[in-house]
């Protein structure tokens, strides 16, 4: 039984999605103060939130249970990601479901600001008839420049194309093709600030986009531009908009977003009729609302249940059929990573891992973040999962690279692992039988068919005979049963590796009377 903690308004079709699994306690419980949602997160498996509730770090912290955030809707800069990576928190949320509610909403704002809709209402409700103060100016003929041209920049860009405009956009990550495909002109953003009349952002809010639009940027635009944000607050900075509103080099602006929500001290609230506010609504469409947490609803219960992770911003989307097909190679690689860190020694440099044969035509990221959580678990304990494993390598300057080859010579499937530490390198490999148990098939330069589990005796050793005698019985000396053993050899009477499981395990003492065996080379222990 999964409990989950709803703490922004869902909608009643999301949430009936949730409550009407005999898996999951739904709890649902809006307007929380954060320190009331920390002193209870710690209960829940599952958090969903829209843009109300903060995900602080300090919220992931109490989260104990933890396991899924989701997020109803597009924007994740409410969520801490980098908190939640850290212990393994899967983020989601919900692309596309408030794509058409946002961008009716940016068209909505932009022709309100240009027709001055809102105030003229008020006046007409205040039995006023004051045509001449509300003169309007068209959006025919006038040029757009919209920054950020994903999903909402897209549809924002079409409609604005049918109302006769024409339309700049700058995305570095859109190629111009795809641009012109719909008759939008991509260009730099300087190229967008001097030629747009109106300028609409819908990129996130990160670090590079904080601000991108303050007094030097409004410095290059056209006399009389307006302005409009319904993607995040803060893209345009708002006290350098209130200078630019004053000083009449911008002749308005439309905002639906803000720094802090609600605001409490904005500095677009005195301006007049050329200035139209709206309280976050870009998503706030009962379709949208529907969408959103209808598709939150699913992916949450998927991935609590194990049927597929879909949406995720800190692990790749894998459907239930996938999930399914790729959870024994989830096994496999996180086994076979955990052997090769424990016969390794030094600091792991780099990993360079070959997917081939069945396995290659599936995405093999989640069996690479499987791998490098074997490979980091023994130095890192339960500090590191599935979803911080590359972040942590890439923090520790662990090089990797990952190949895939649908062609396996030996075995329907292979999964090939290199390590490189400052001392030494590895090359381990590894495969399923029966589809779904999993073997070491060649350590080194020897082939073997060990079985991946418990506490293993990992020698080398020459070819000679006693060695099996010798070892069963020290072994049987020590009251230990040997489950398996494998061996492999590079020649007759050459060197060998032998590999023994062992039902309890071999003590540091019984591993030093192993070393000192005749034709003994090495011995370690590993334990998975
Ligand atoms: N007002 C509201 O209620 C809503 C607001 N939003 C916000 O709208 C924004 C856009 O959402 P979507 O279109 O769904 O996202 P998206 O991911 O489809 O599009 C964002 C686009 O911005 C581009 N981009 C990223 N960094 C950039 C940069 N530095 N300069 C220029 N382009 C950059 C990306 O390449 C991408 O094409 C998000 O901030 C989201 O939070 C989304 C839904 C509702
Ligand atoms: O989806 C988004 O990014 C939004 O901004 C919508 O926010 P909301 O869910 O309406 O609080």
């Amino acid at each position: 039984m999964f409990k989950i903690l709803v703490s922004d308004a869902l909608s009643e079709e999301g949430l009936g999605v949730l409550k009407s699994s005999k898996d999951f306690v739904v709890d649902v419980k809006t307007g929380l103060k954060a320190d009331e949602l920390k002193g209870i997160v710690g209960d829940y498996d599952a958090l969903v939130v829209r843009s109300a509730t903060k995900v602080t770090a300090e919220v992931i912290e109490a989260g104990k249970k933890l396991k899924i955030v989701g997020r109803a809707g597009v924007g994740l800069d409410n969520v801490d990601l980098a908190a939640a990576t850290a212990k393994g928190i899967i983020v989601m949320n919900t692309p596309g479901g408030n794509t058409i509610s946002t961008a009716e909403h940016t068209m909505s704002l932009i022709m309100s600001l240009s027709r001055n809709i809102p105030l003229a209402d008020a006046s007409m409700k205040k039995k006023e008839w004051k045509r001449k103060d509300f003169m309007g100016v068209e959006l025919y003929n006038k040029t757009i420049g919209i920054v950020g041209l994903g999903r909402i920049g897209m549809e924002v860009a079409k409609r604005c194309l049918a109302f006769g405009m024409r339309v700049k956009a700058y995305d570095p990550f859109l190629s111009r093709e795809v641009a012109e495909k719909i008759g939008v002109e991509l260009g730099t953003l300087e190229d967008v600030y001097r030629a747009a009349d109106y300028i609409t952002v819908h990129v996130p809010l990160t670090e590079e986009t904080k601000g991108m639009i303050s007094d030097k940027e409004i410095g290059m635009m056209k006399g009389g531009v307006r302005l409009i944000n319904c993607a995040r607050g803060g893209i345009i900075d708002e006290q350098a908009l209130a200078r630019g509103l004053e000083s009449g080099k911008v002749a308005g602006a439309a905002l639906d977003v803000y720094v802090e929500e609600p605001p409490k001290d904005c500095p677009l609230a005195k301006f007049g009729a050329n200035v139209v506010l709206t309280p976050h609504l870009g998503a706030s469409t009962e379709e949208a609302q529907v969408n959103v947490a209808i598709e939150i609803a699913h992916q949450i219960s998927d991935a609590l249940l194990g049927k597929g992770i879909r949406n995720a911003a800190n692990f790749p989307s894998v459907d239930p059929e996938t999930y399914h097909a790729l959870q024994p190679y989830i096994n496999l690689c996180e086994k076979l990573g955990s052997f090769t860190s424990q016969i390794a020694q030094g600091a792991l440099t780099e990993v360079n891992v070959t997917y081939s044969g069945d396995i290659a035509a599936h995405d093999t990221a989640p069996l690479t973040m499987a791998l490098m959580k074997g490979l980091l678990s023994p130095m890192l304990q339960d500090t590191v999962n599935f979803i911080n494993s590359l972040s942590l390598a890439k923090d520790r300057g662990i090089r990797t690279t990952e190949l895939k080859s649908l062609q396996s010579e030996e075995f329907v499937t292979l999964v090939s692992l290199e390590i490189k530490t400052d001392k030494e390198t590895h090359r381990v490999a590894g495969t399923l039988l029966s589809k779904s148990d999993p073997r070491i098939v060649k350590v080194d330069e020897f082939y073997v068919e060990a079985i991946p589990s418990g506490c293993m005796l990992l020698m080398q050793n020459w070819d000679k005979p006693g060695i099996i005698g010798n070892l069963g019985k020290l072994m049987g000396e020590h009251n230990i049963n040997i489950a398996a053993m494998s061996f492999g050899r590079e020649k007759q009477g050459g060197r060998a590796m032998s590999v023994l499981n062992v039902d309890s395990c071999v003590s540091a003492e019984l591993l030093e009377k192993v070393k000192k065996q005749p034709h003994i080379l090495s011995a370690k222990i590993v334990e998975l």
